[in-house]
């Protein structure tokens, strides 16, 4: 059973629960308490593998509010950005959500390893409403090497399922890297250290 810690970032009402839910449960729900942080729960089996799925929904984010967005970089395997294509606003927050992950990267050591993010431009069914292009989603998503994707939590489930398996992919390689490397690093050090102990024994021999 691998364990697997996910997160959501985004504005206020960018639609975060919503996506979520439909990912867990297949429904939209239309109204969601917005003023606490949920902790979802869910055993998923993907490839064959089992997977204990943890995933934070933080209460709102917005751009200045980096100490609680701090929490979840730190905390997650992979990350959700959200925004609403029909509120520029909620893009230029994705924007600096973004920069915000970039710079964590080269902060922390789980980030230099480039914990993986997808970006997502949620609210496909407003388009007539819509502010935010989707080339510019596309650019963005470019510029901060992660993946993206037009969804609408409101009128469909697959695209959101096919989003989170990808993601979920991804998350499993990246944890597998990093349980090879660190495998790596101390099978050297214990090679390393054997070598102190006996080499240099062996050549006063
Ligand atoms: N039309 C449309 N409305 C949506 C969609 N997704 C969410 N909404 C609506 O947008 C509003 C905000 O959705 P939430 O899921 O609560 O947004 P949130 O990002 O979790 O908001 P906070 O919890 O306040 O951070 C709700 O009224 C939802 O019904 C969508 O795909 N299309």
């Amino acid at each position: 059973m691998t364990d697997m810690k996910l997160a959501l970032l985004g504005r206020r009402g960018a639609g975060k629960s919503a996506v979520l839910v439909r990912f867990l449960t297949r429904r939209f729900i239309g109204e969601y308490a917005s003023d606490a942080n949920s902790l979802y729960h869910k055993r998923l089996s993907i490839d064959g593998r089992q997977l204990n799925l943890e995933v934070y929904d933080p209460c709102s984010q917005s751009s200045e509010a980096r100490c609680i967005l701090e929490e979840p970089v730190d905390w997650a395997d992979g990350l959700v950005v959200v925004y609403d294509i029909s509120d520029r606003t909620s893009f230029i927050d994705a924007q600096s959500i973004l920069r915000q992950i970039r710079e964590a990267r080269t902060d922390n050591c789980k980030g230099e390893s480039g914990v993986p993010v997808c970006l997502l431009g949620n609210k496909q069914d407003l388009c007539h409403a819509r502010q935010v292009r989707e080339d510019e989603g596309r650019r963005l998503a470019q510029e901060s090497r992660c993946h993206f994707q037009e969804v609408s939590a409101a009128e469909g489930y697959h695209d959101i399922a096919g989003l989170f398996t990808r993601l979920i992919r991804r998350v499993m390689e990246h944890l597998k890297h990093r349980a090879d490397r660190r495998r790596y690093s101390g099978s050297k050090s214990v090679a390393k250290l054997i070598n102190n102990v006996f080499g240099k024994r062996r050549k006063s021999v």
